[in-house]
């Protein structure tokens, strides 16, 4: 059947009371709310009682102190799961567990006897209380719904006081409007009062005080949600502002998903969207209390998913009250108990939640992450990050999945994959070259490039990290001699040579076209000679050259005896590690004499050497350029070297 040109004729719009008089809009939370947890109730559609069990002992663990459990009179395996629970000695003492029961006598009476023993129970009843039910489904009146109502709110009653009296129980009691966000406000107010007043009523309630932890709960669901979260909100404080003895009350909130976004893709479903909306403005129009299911499952659309809801506290400086540090192990109990997948996008929860793939985003993260460091090296802990609302670390994430490279990458994400594996901080404009590599092989694939793709590229064009990823030119060592006295100033095959002592002190120096001038900073010209043992091609060589250090000397000695006429346009070293362990990274981008070396956008070639003395980490970044020139020109070398 098509769909409808005209809609209105089928679907009728809510129709929003006025309420000019509203205050929420103009609130801030300030605290979390009470947390229920109702998993194991209106999130299991196909648990069995090992799995609720591990389901419920990481509720404990996560931090729930109200847990609905079941509903114990729908069938032998809810009641089971209550009474295992008290056989078994599972419920902490400071946990309340919640049992959901419709207000009918017979299972009213079998949902007391399955929570018989337990230490701490809050008895929630409901009937729906919206025209649409109380004609079609109960066939009821408004009158009629009160008493029924208030009728098996005295049974409960009853049956709370007797239990108590027999086994030692404290109870509280929920009442839940069913469909209240379909009912007329002042209507579900008014049945509310009469399940208080019948609850509150007669000398011997232990409940009339209205002492804090024995507060009656109205439980206000959009059961099926049916409207925009504001309509919501409005019907909660309107019913806040009426309901009398509001000191008596706990009001909480059961919101769905049905106007929210439903993920489904392939063998992935998920949900998200308008409940938690509904739930956090509910909130700031006077609710206490949210009921819902970690990761939002549920019957069709599913639950508030209160990840979102705690996170989203969090994030605003607010103790959710609740612990979501090993997010890992709350995806997995929750997987494997429900069977239902969580969708890579799930807010906080999801696989790429933390995860940048463009360009701009990993710029700003990278920038976003220095800053931080930064600030936090000076004290000041706030988080304030471009993209990331919270640190991933502190929901038990590590930072490699919050960059990831594909064909929209750009050069600030894949500079930041390379610092974090091999703690490489690339001179600007080699982010920009290498970045053109990267993009080049992710195009060519069409594949998203892992952080060892990238390093494996990295390693591939630099000729860095070990013989595999040797180039045509290897350095072999070399010995450096101060020309005017004639003694060796420094000898070394690269990384056995003494260790530097000034490398500890390098701070991202930046020197361009003259770096000799940073490492012999007092020295004439030609003042040095340096002798190098070279493999090229696999033919073991020595070259010798002049120059007023280690660098301009290798360069003098590439070209004289190997027609390789490069010479240096920018130069930038740091430090890598600290104490004993320290190397230093030495970036250089070698141009050929045609190029002009003021124009920085054409023709350089670059090069990075890592070594723990600071003239081989300068030496093999110029090998690692002069490879990269050669790898497109051929060596000619001069007849007369
Ligand atoms: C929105 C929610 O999540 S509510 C909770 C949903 N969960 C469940 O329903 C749990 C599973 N339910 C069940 O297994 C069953 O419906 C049971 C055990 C509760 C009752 O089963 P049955 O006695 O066979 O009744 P059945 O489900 O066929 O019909 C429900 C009857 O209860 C009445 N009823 C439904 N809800 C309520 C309620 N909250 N309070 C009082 N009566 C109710 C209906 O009007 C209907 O009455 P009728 O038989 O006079 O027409
Ligand atoms: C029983 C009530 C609270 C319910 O689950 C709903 O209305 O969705």
């Amino acid at each position: 059947m098509p769909m409808l040109a005209d809609p209105s004729q089928r679907y009728l719009p809510f129709n929003p009371v006025p309420f000019p008089n509203r205050t929420w809009p103009d609130k801030v939370n300030k605290k979390a709310p009470i947390w229920l947890s109702t998993d194991l109730r209106d999130g299991n559609q196909t648990m069995t009682n090992q799995q609720k069990l591990r389901f419920f002992r990481h509720l404990i663990q996560i931090g729930f102190k109200e847990i609905e459990v079941s509903y114990p009179a729908a069938s032998d395996t809810d009641f089971q799961f209550c009474r295992d629970l008290q056989n078994n000695g599972e419920v902490p003492d400071d946990v309340w567990i919640q049992v959901l029961t419709p207000a009918r006598s017979d299972l009213i009476k079998r949902t007391f006897e399955a929570v018989a023993g337990l230490k701490h129970v809050i008895i929630h009843m409901y009937n729906a209380t919206s025209c649409l039910f109380r004609e079609v489904v109960f066939n009821n009146d408004r009158a009629e719904t009160i008493k029924l109502a208030s009728d098996h709110t005295r049974l409960v009653r009853e049956l709370a006081e007797q239990y108590a009296a027999s086994h030692g129980t404290s109870f509280r009691f929920e009442y839940s409007p069913e469909t209240f966000s379909q009912t007329e406000t002042p209507y579900a107010v008014e049945v509310c009062e009469a399940v208080k007043k019948t609850w509150l009523a007669g000398e011997k309630s232990v409940w009339a005080d209205g002492r804090k932890e024995e507060r009656i709960i109205f439980n206000l669901p959009a059961t099926v949600e049916v409207a925009t979260p504001n309509c919501f909100a409005d019907q909660v404080e309107m019913f806040c502002n009426t309901i009398s003895e509001r000191e008596k009350c706990i009001i909480s909130l059961h919101t769905h998903n049905d106007r929210g976004e439903l993920f489904a893709k392939t063998d992935k479903a998920d949900i998200l969207g308008c409940a938690v909306a509904a739930a956090e403005l509910g909130v700031l129009a006077g609710a206490d209390r949210i009921e819902g299911t970690v990761l939002g499952n549920g019957e069709r659309t599913g639950n508030v998913d209160l990840v979102t809801l705690g996170l989203n506290c969090y994030s605003q400086g607010i103790p959710p009250n609740l612990d979501f540090s090993d997010m890992f192990s709350v995806i997995d109990t929750v997987t494997e108990c429900t069977g239902l997948p969580v969708h890579p996008r799930h807010p906080y929860a999801g696989e790429l939640v933390f995860t940048a793939f463009s360009g701009s985003h990993q710029d700003a993260i990278k920038k976003g992450f220095e800053a931080q460091t930064r600030r936090e090296k000076a004290g000041d802990k706030v988080w304030s990050m471009p993209y990331l609302p919270i640190d991933p670390a502190d929901v038990g994430c590590t930072y490699e999945a919050v960059i990831r490279v594909n064909s929209q990458s750009g050069k600030g994400g894949i500079a930041y994959i390379v610092k974090s594996a091999l703690a490489l901080d690339l001179p600007r404009r080699m982010q920009i070259a290498f970045y053109k590599v990267v993009q080049d092989r992710s195009e060519t694939t069409g594949k998203e490039m892992t952080s060892k793709d990238i390093t494996t590229a990295f390693r591939q064009t630099y000729h860095l990290g070990g013989s595999i990823y040797d180039g045509r030119l290897v350095l072999k060592s070399f010995v450096t001699v101060d020309i005017r006295s004639a003694t060796p100033s420094a000898v070394g095959s690269p990384d056995r040579s003494r260790a530097h002592s000034r490398v500890a002190s390098l701070q991202n120096a930046v020197v361009e076209a003259s770096p000799d001038r940073s490492l012999d900073s007092n020295l004439p010209s030609a003042s040095k000679r340096l002798t190098a043992k070279v493999l090229i091609d696999g033919t073991l060589r020595e070259v010798s050259g002049e120059g007023n250090g280690p660098l301009s000397s290798f360069l003098d000695a590439l070209q004289g005896d190997l027609g390789i006429a490069l010479s240096i346009r920018e130069y930038t070293e740091h430090a890598v590690g600290a104490g004993s362990d320290v190397k230093a990274a030495t970036y250089v981008e070698l141009i050929p004499p045609n190029v002009d070396a003021k124009d920085k956008t054409k023709g350089g070639f670059w090069g990075v050497g890592v070594d723990a003395d600071i003239t081989a980490s300068g030496l093999k970044a110029v090998i690692s350029a002069a490879n990269g020139y050669l790898g497109q020109n051929p060596i000619q070398v001069p007849e007369n070297a």
